[in-house]
């Protein structure tokens, strides 16, 4: 590839000198974010996003954005009068709903995100799972009560080609990937966010995964109690994970995957407060769950 398809390095404006600092230790390796929904819900907290996740890149940390948008999801099928449910976490996608998916997703949340993270440089690449055959997926199935139950197009992913990544990311921009999937079949799958995220960061071989969500990390006895869970092992996760409820299940089934595929550490953090991302990667301040390898 020639230099003139290479964005320039900027100057690293922000974060201020003492963030730098801490980043130091992750300049040059790949972070993997998810953005999730409902942390993208309000405008302060999403262009708070965008501007810690262009820090990172002009500190010299290669971010990549892998974003969710269930609630947006809700929203647009809520506006057409369709109704849709979740099993396990995950929603029961038909064929019309599938359709409502890929273009809020691709269309909508995604090009939003990506217009954000420009409004100081040319940086993010909006690209879809489907795209390049960035994320293969095989229809998966909820499991209630020991059966296995049909939830519709919802995928999970079987290959990961990160070429496009990759490219993208030598290229000095942020890819911002949809968790749309693309069967064997040609068939496009709904692919939870989380997982995705999960699957990109094992098959980047990335050290850290960090995942924004709407609570302040894993909650030990949730909803009895919000206490969060500082630091857990796979062993231990794996032995919770039945007992957790809605969103949680695929998220922590993901970090999960990812530990035990290779990837050191995974933040948990609370999306709901403005610049998680940098004060978590910063350790500016301590918050949310980090699960690691036993
Ligand atoms: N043990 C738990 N700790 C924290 N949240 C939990 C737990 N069990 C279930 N949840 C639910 O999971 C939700 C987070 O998952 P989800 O809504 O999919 O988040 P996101 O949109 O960030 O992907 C929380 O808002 C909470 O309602
Ligand atoms: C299969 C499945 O449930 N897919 C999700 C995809 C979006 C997502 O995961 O968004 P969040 O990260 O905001 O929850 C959905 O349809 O809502």
């Amino acid at each position: 590839m020639s230099d003139a398809a290479v964005i320039e390095p900027v100057a690293p404006a922000a974060p201020a000198d003492d963030r730098l600092a801490a980043l130091e230790p992750l300049r040059g390796t790949t972070v993997v974010v998810k953005y999730g929904g409902h942390a993208m819900t309000d405008d302060g907290l999403r262009r708070a996003f965008a501007q810690d996740v262009v820090a990172l890149r002009r500190a010299g940390v290669r971010p990549v954005v892998v974003h969710g948008g269930g609630p947006q999801i809700g929203a647009h099928l809520d506006r057409l009068g369709l109704k849709s449910r979740f099993l396990q976490g995950l929603r029961v996608t038909t064929e019309e709903t599938m359709e409502v998916v890929r273009m809020v997703l691709s269309g909508k949340v995604q090009k939003e995100l990506v217009g954000l993270l420009n409004e100081d440089g040319p940086y993010a690449v909006g690209l879809s799972g489907e795209d390049g055959h960035t994320l293969t997926a095989v229809k998966r199935y909820a499991e209630v009560g020991g059966e296995c139950v049909d939830i519709g197009l919802v995928g999970d992913v079987t290959r990961v080609n990160t070429a496009v990544v990759r490219i993208l990311l030598d290229s000095g921009h942020i890819p911002v990937v949809s968790s749309v999937g693309r069967g064997e079949d040609g068939q496009v799958y709904n692919v939870n966010a989380d997982t995705a995220a999960g699957a990109l960061a094992a098959a980047l071989g990335t050290r850290a995964l960090v995942v924004l969500t709407d609570v302040a990390g894993l909650y030990a006895d949730w909803p009895r109690s919000d206490r969060v869970v500082a630091r857990i092992g796979a062993r231990e996760l794996e032995r919770l994970l039945p007992g957790l409820d809605g969103g949680m299940g695929p998220k922590m089934e993901a970090c999960l995957r990812a530990v035990r595929s290779g990837v050191a550490a995974v933040r948990v953090l609370d999306g709901r407060a403005p610049h998680a991302l940098l004060d978590g990667l910063t350790g500016a301040v301590g918050t949310g769950t980090t699960i690691v390898p036993d």
